[in-house]
This record gives C-alpha cells, structure tokens and sequence, in this order.
C-alpha cells in the first residue's frame, strides 16, 4: 500500500495560522494540479464525522495546541494514498508543523523535494483570522486561540523552516499575493 507513494514528489507548505496556505496552495493546484492536503482540514472532517477520535481532536484544536503526532500523520498517509493513482505530487499544507513531525514524515513516508515557507507580518495574520472568524464557524478562529496558535507557530514551527533551509530546500513565498 504504502509502495504506492513512495516515489511520489511532496511539497510541505508551512506557514503561521492566516498566513495564506490554503490560498496559495489553491493557486498552485489550479496552476500545476497537485494534490492539495491540509491536516487541518483532514482533521476538522474527522470533528464534523462525529467520532469519538472527532471530539477529542476537537477539544485539542480548540485550545490551539497541535493534535498528537501519530494521529495527523496516519490520516496524511491515508489520504495519499488514497490519491496516489492521480496525483501528480502533493502539497502537505499545516505539516510539518514541529521538527520531529518532519522527521517522522521522512521515516514513514519519505523526502520533501520543496518545503514552501508562506510569509505574514503576525498583525496581518491575527486581522485575517479575526475576520475569518465572522464566518468560519472553526472553533479556533477566535482572539483568545488566535494568539495561542500564534505563540506556538513561533515557538515550534519556525524551527521547521530552519531545519530545511540547513538543507536548502526552503522557498519563500509572500501570502500577500493574490
Ligand atoms: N493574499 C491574500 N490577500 C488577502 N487575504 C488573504 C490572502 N490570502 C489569504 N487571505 C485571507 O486570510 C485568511 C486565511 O487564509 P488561509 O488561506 O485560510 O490561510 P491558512 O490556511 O494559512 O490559515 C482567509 O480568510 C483568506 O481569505
Ligand atoms: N500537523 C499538525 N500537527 C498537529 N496538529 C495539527 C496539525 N495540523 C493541524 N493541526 C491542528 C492544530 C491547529 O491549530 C488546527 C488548525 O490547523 P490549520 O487548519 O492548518 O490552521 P491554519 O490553516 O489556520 O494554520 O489543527
Ligand atoms: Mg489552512
């Protein structure tokens, strides 16, 4: 099964909550037709499905603090595997979002050929969120966890990009185009 995806070209998209992952990612599908994966809507589908696994993660995401490692990875390999007889490559959009989510990637799944670093100024991050947040109906989408998610993605995922820039697959890109 896993045999499937093995060679396949995956491209990690990071960036702060706001920054504009999903949008640039959007573009680059309809440009390049990869495979789009965000984690963080694989696990709100887990949430709305009701489950079990759904209210916890719920609960988690809620608060702004990342869902245990093991849990987003299996959903991640599933749903490439589940695209890999169409998928030219894959943006993982949301992942990694702590060094040793990268490195357990690699050990499971393989290589990134590009991790994709989306830039934002935090105050542009935190006023699309809360106007996101009109709409969204995400739970995390809100002043309080805004400002958790933020502090985290400086604490633990700035250090993602630095990891892959000392290999020189990092490119920026800014999250203000349109
Ligand atoms: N280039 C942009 N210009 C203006 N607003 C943007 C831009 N990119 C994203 N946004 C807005 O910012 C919010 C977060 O974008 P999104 O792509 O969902 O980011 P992320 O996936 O990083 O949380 C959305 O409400 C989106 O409409
Ligand atoms: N790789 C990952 N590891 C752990 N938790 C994750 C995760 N990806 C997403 N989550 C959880 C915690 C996040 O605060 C929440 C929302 O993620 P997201 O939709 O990627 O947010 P955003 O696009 O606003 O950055 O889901
Ligand atoms: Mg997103």
């Amino acid at each position: 099964m896993a045999d499937k995806i093995k060679d396949a070209k995956i491209v990690f998209v990071v960036g702060g909550p706001g920054s504009g992952k999903g949008t640039q990612c959007e573009k680059i599908v309809a440009k390049y037709g990869y495979t789009h994966l965000s984690s963080g809507d694989l696990l709100r589908a887990e949430v709305a499905s009701g489950s079990e696994r759904g209210k916890q993660l719920q609960a988690i995401m809620q608060k702004g603090e990342l869902v245990p490692l093991d849990t987003v990875l299996d959903m991640i390999k599933d749903a490439m595997i589940a695209k890999a007889d169409v998928s030219k490559g894959y943006l993982i959009d949301g992942y990694p979002r702590e060094v040793k989510q990268g490195e357990e990637f690699e050990k499971k799944i393989g290589a990134p050929a590009l991790l994709l670093y989306v830039d934002a100024k935090a105050e542009t991050m935190v006023q699309r969120l809360m106007k996101r947040g009109e709409t969204s109906g995400r739970a995390d989408d809100n002043e309080e966890t805004i400002k958790k998610r933020l502090d985290l993605y400086y604490k633990a995922t700035e250090p993602v990009i630095a990891y892959y820039e000392k290999r020189g697959i990092v490119r920026k890109v800014s999250g203000n185009t349109d």
